[in-house]
């Protein structure tokens, strides 16, 4: 070194004393510039919690999963923000957390700004061509080519194709749920085997290994949003993750193929397997992370959003009413479902009034893709994670008013307000919102008209054989809470 002899081991140990110095003084440096960047935005003394996963805070907690949320931005205000060690979150340092109407509207109209998704989610690492993970890099990028082979799926005619088979797998819904209370049970899973229309053992298996498949990948992306990469890999998680992509593989393998679906009828998957712009088509990769995308956006929201809808129709016999009047003025088994809102309005007011109570995407993500200050004082850096959280929208007193709590369909009568946004907004919105009404709403129509009419007829001989002829209906419900456990 410079002709002085310096030994190996002091060059040795120079080095282990200043590397980590170096490193320290460059996180120092980074932080405090951060620091500064963040000065104006409020932040909670322990973000630590909120990036556990609300889920898994919750279980931690035993809270329900939107407290946590709910606790922060009252103690801290409508916009805040938390800066996270950047060596440990590289795609998330800086996260914005707003539920301020104006400063959504700023966020909304900067859309050269605020166009993408973050990189760097679950979705990225589970279905990373597909529409939830793909960045909006203009109209030539993938993300806006799926977007316009997908859109299709869910336009009129497609609708209408989808209509019978909606109602088929109704008419089997009414066939299990009355099969299992006929048996005794409560739960709507699938027909006893006894049961002549009961699935074959190894379509059981089948069926059953499929919805496994489907929720280890909807945990998987979940799980993978905010945790350290390696850790997915632990043999046993990483072994189920295996082999439930084996099986959602094969299983759309097997529909591409035809094997599994009548050829006669209208089939998403294929639609989107023969879907081309100028002879530009899908490759087997993406057109399985799409259908993946699809399974994963589509499934969770609307059958949670249905089961939210159903439990409240049970809690408030008054609305159970007026969904029957209305489901029992139509015939549910033959009606196009193209415009739920406009066939069945009641019930449509019921599905969203459970949504904006029980709201199943509780925040709406973008990532800044240059420097952007908003409300004239929040300084954000290119890369900042913006959450926009609908959860408070949703329960905003200042929206809905103080009977903001209590589920009242009639305030959807003139539909949502501007600031209220379930489905997204701008060119990431939900694609399959027209798919989730027809699902969502006329399955709640037609549980409740099918749960009443066996409740009725329950009732019935009930009150003939079992109780007390002169047994008044509870809370002047004719018929009892659909929900067993729940009759108030
Ligand atoms: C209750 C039902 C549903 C709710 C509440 C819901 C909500 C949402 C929300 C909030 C987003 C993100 C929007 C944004 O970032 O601005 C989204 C995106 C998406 N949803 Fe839905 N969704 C529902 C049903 C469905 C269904 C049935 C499908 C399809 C089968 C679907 C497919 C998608 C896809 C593919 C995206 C990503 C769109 C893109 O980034 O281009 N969703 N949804």
């Amino acid at each position: 070194m410079g002709g002085v002899d310096v030994p190996n081991w002091c060059v040795a140990a120079g080095a282990a004393v200043l590397t980590p110095a170096a490193i320290y003084a460059y996180l120092l440096r980074q932080g405090r510039a951060r620091q500064a960047i963040f000065a104006e935005t409020p932040q909670p003394k322990e973000p630590g919690p909120i990036f556990a996963g609300i889920v898994e805070l919750a279980k931690i907690q035993g809270h329900t999963p939107l407290e946590p949320l709910k606790k922060h931005f009252k103690d801290l205000g409508l916009t805040w923000g938390v800066r996270l060690p950047v060596w440990l979150f590289p795609h998330m340092e800086f996260l914005f957390f707003t539920a301020d109407p104006a400063i959504i509207a700023e966020i909304q109209s900067k859309k050269d700004v605020f166009h993408s998704r973050p990189s760097g989610t679950g979705f990225a690492s589970t279905v990373p061509e597909g529409l939830l993970a793909l960045r909006n890099e203009g109209p030539q990028s993938s993300w806006a080519l799926h977007r316009r082979l997908v859109a299709p799926l869910f336009s009129d005619r497609f609708l209408e194709g989808y209509s019978s088979q909606v109602s088929d797998k109704a008419d089997m819904l009414r066939l299990v749920l009355n099969a299992n209370i006929e048996e005794g049970e409560a739960t709507m899973t699938l027909l006893p085997e006894r049961h002549p229309q009961a699935l074959s053992k190894g379509d059981t298996e089948r069926e059953l290994s499929f919805s496994d498949a489907g929720e280890v990948l909807l945990s998987e992306t979940q799980r993978r949003t905010g945790e350290p990469f390696l850790a997915r890999y632990w043999p046993p998680r990483y072994l189920r993750w295996l082999s439930s992509q084996k099986a959602l593989g094969k299983r759309i393998d097997e529909v591409l193929e035809g094997g599994v679906v009548d050829p006669s009828r209208l089939n998403m998957l294929k639609a989107l397997q023969d879907a081309h712009e100028e002879g530009r088509k899908m490759s087997k990769a993406e057109l399985r992370d799409e259908i993946l995308t699809l399974l994963l956006a589509g499934h969770e929201t609307t059958g949670y959003t249905t089961s939210w809808a159903l439990l409240e129709v049970a809690r408030n016999p008054e609305v159970q009413e007026k969904v029957l009047a209305e489901t029992s003025a139509l015939d549910l088994d033959n009606m196009p479902l193209t415009n739920v809102q406009a066939s069945l309005p009641y019930t449509w007011m019921v599905w969203q009034e459970a949504l904006r109570m029980h709201p199943t995407v509780i925040q709406h993500a973008r990532q800044a893709e240059a420097d952007v200050t908003l409300g004239g004082k929040y300084t954000l850096p290119k890369g900042t994670l913006i959450l926009i959280c609908q959860l408070i929208l949703a329960h905003s007193e200042e929206t809905w008013g103080s009977d903001v709590m209590a589920f009242r369909p009639e305030r959807m009568e003139q539909g949502y307000p501007d600031m209220y946004l379930p489905f997204g907004f701008g060119g990431r919105a939900c694609i399959g919102k027209r798919l989730a009404y027809v699902e969502g709403v006329y399955l709640l129509a037609f549980i409740v008209a099918c749960v009443a009419q066996w409740y009725l007829y329950f009732d019935f001989v009930a009150s003939r054989f079992l109780y007390n002829k002169n047994s008044k209906p509870q809370n002047g419900c004719p018929y009892p809470s659909m929900v067993p456990g729940l009759r108030r």
